[in-house]
């Protein structure tokens, strides 16, 4: 169990990657100079104090040059440690998120079917935002207390330690008695994170669907499943703080306990004459450090616990395995012979489910014109996924040029225009640039002629560069699929593969693209998915899924 705490503890700090030993520094350096006032002040009063007490004026301007030096120094290098610190704990926490955005868009293709885009945002946001402030704010305060502490502790001892043992003793009995409720609190996090998952969810796929909302009239069915999740989270937010209540009045009583021991104890020895009151000022301002640094056993211990189970879930998508392209080493379909891509005795099904198809086995030849059909559900889709390599096989082969490829020589090989081709934020000629960012002008306008995109592309407020909004909603169906055909020409790729996208673009237009894309089989294998008997016949060859 213990050894779980600290390579728990351990995998956290490690997440910070090549950064973690600088920042380590940088948080003990902002975090020791604070304390170091604080235990610097107690003996200067002490001093003071038994100045004023002796009646010896030079004493007390020593110890009154001596403070304003402290403030001093405490008020340059405060500030200093803190701007190194944050300008340090940056770079690693920022190298955090990144690494994990970098893994979860490395992960298969298949693994997005499976995971809700709303967890996985609760994930890269929210929890690694509480991944941050753990690493920005309690390892600085954990650092700090047990160095004010021990410091503190040390210093009593030296002063007398018949004080520093009853401080010890109720100390302990603080950090006792902070674990109360402790197990209480945990398993309220874990429910109260599950239900914040649910919560973004919900949302994310409501705008996502926010036209099927507002049509179906579906707010009402929404909001009660939002408001269900969120008065679960209320209850949950109450529990907590009854639980926290009753932990602070414990902390406040014996914190008082604590106060009056050292007071009472400080007297006695004060009227007995074996401690000058200089020391009994000194123990009551060190035992509140020593006290902190019990309670922050019970509480900070508590709080790394919590974390730990918060950066399970980013764990969780580290160890998700990710996806193995292989490389790609410049297979252009130029060494290839007649045959430019083959599925021999191809098998696959998604998760565990039934097969979508079995020892499957098609070739595809240089310069064809080939078109996949099939009834509904059948699996052409999941078939133009597989030769555009987003997903593996599950066994048998798929060669390119006749030898076994991996899934980077059918990305580099392949243009793919999807069933519903998504557009990103930005304008029409950065969507454009995705297809071949070294693109001229001049290749792009003939790649937009092409794909008869051209001419509403320069009737657009900005033209060329009209910001399209969210997934280019502010253009039709038809206009968003004509701009991902232009996108997967620009590419220039040995095979073009269109998995019905021309489904929303009138006939009209429709009959000049088909008759642009078919042209394009004199320097590419052009393969569509499931198109009318127009096409059909003048394709080489019709394949039966
Ligand atoms: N991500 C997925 N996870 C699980 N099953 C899936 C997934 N995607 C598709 N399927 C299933 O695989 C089968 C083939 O789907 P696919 O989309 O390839 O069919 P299709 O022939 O392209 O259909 P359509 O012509 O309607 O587009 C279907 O039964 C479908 O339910």
């Amino acid at each position: 169990m213990k050894n779980e705490f600290v390579n728990d503890g351990k995998k956290i700090f490690n997440l910070l990657g090549n950064e973690k030993w600088k920042y380590l520094l940088s948080v003990i350096i902002c975090a020791i100079v604070v304390p170091a006032f604080d235990l610097a002040l107690p003996w200067v009063t002490k001093w003071m104090i038994n100045a004023v007490e002796m009646g010896s004026k030079e004493l007390l301007i020593q110890g009154f040059l001596t403070m304003i030096i402290i403030f001093i120094l405490y008020s340059i290098l405060v500030p200093i440690t803190g701007y190194h610190y944050e300008g340090r704990s940056h770079k690693p926490l920022l190298g955090v998120r990144l690494r994990l955005l970098k893994h979860i868009i490395g992960m298969p293709f298949n693994f997005f079917s499976k995971q809700h885009s709303g967890e996985l945002m609760s994930r890269l946001t929210g929890d690694i935002d509480e991944l941050f402030d753990f690493y920005k704010e309690q390892t600085y305060d954990i650092i700090s207390i047990l160095f004010k502490g021990i410091g503190a502790l040390a210093m009593l001892f030296i002063l007398d330690i018949r004080i520093a043992a009853p401080v010890i003793i109720l100390g302990i009995i603080s950090a006792v008695s902070r674990s109360y409720g402790v197990k209480a609190l945990k398993e309220n996090s874990d429910d109260v994170r599950k239900l914040s998952g649910e919560a973004n969810s919900l949302v994310s796929d409501s705008l996502g669907g926010i036209k099927v909302v507002k049509a179906f009239k579906f707010e009402e069915f929404l909001n009660r499943d939002f408001t269900s999740i969120m008065d679960r989270v209320t209850r949950k937010a109450y529990d907590r703080n009854i639980i926290e209540i009753k932990r602070n009045a414990l902390s406040y009583i014996i914190g008082s306990l604590n106060f009056l021991g050292v007071l009472c104890i400080g007297a006695y020895m004060i009227s007995k004459g074996t401690l000058d009151v200089g020391s009994v000022f000194a123990a009551i301002m060190l035992q509140e450090g020593i006290i902190e640094m019990f309670v922050a056993f019970g509480t900070y211990g508590f709080g790394i616990k919590i974390q730990i189970a918060k950066s399970a879930r980013i764990f969780e998508l580290f160890q998700e395995k990710q996806e193995r392209q292989g490389k790609y080493e410049g297979s252009g379909s130029h060494i290839c012979g007649d045959e430019l891509i083959a599925i021999e005795e191809g098998s696959f099904s998604y998760n565990d489910r039934e097969a979508v198809f079995t020892r499957l086995n098609i070739r595809i030849m240089r310069n064809e014109l080939v078109i996949l059909e099939g009834q509904s559900g059948t699996g052409k889709s999941t078939l133009s996924k597989i030769l555009t390599g987003l997903m593996p096989l599950e066994s048998g082969n798929i060669l390119w040029c006749g030898k076994n490829a991996n899934m980077s020589i059918l990305r580099n090989n392949v243009a793919y225009v999807p069933q519903e081709p998504y557009l990103f934020k930005g304008s029409i000629l950065d969507n454009l640039r995705i297809g071949n960012p070294k693109a001229t002008m001049d290749e792009i306008y003939k790649a937009t002629k092409k794909a008869c995109a051209h001419d509403f592309i320069v009737s657009q407020p900005q033209g060329y560069n009209t910001v399209i909004g969210e997934r280019g909603l502010t253009l039709s169906g038809g206009q968003r699929q004509r701009i991902a055909i232009a996108r997967a020409l620009l590419k220039e790729a040995s095979i073009l593969l269109i998995d019905e996208g021309t489904s929303a673009i009138d006939s009209e237009i429709e009959n000049i693209l088909l008759d642009n894309l078919i042209s394009e089989v004199d320097k590419r294998t052009v393969i569509f998915v499931a198109h009318g008997p127009t096409i059909a016949k003048r394709a080489n060859r019709v394949i039966e899924i």
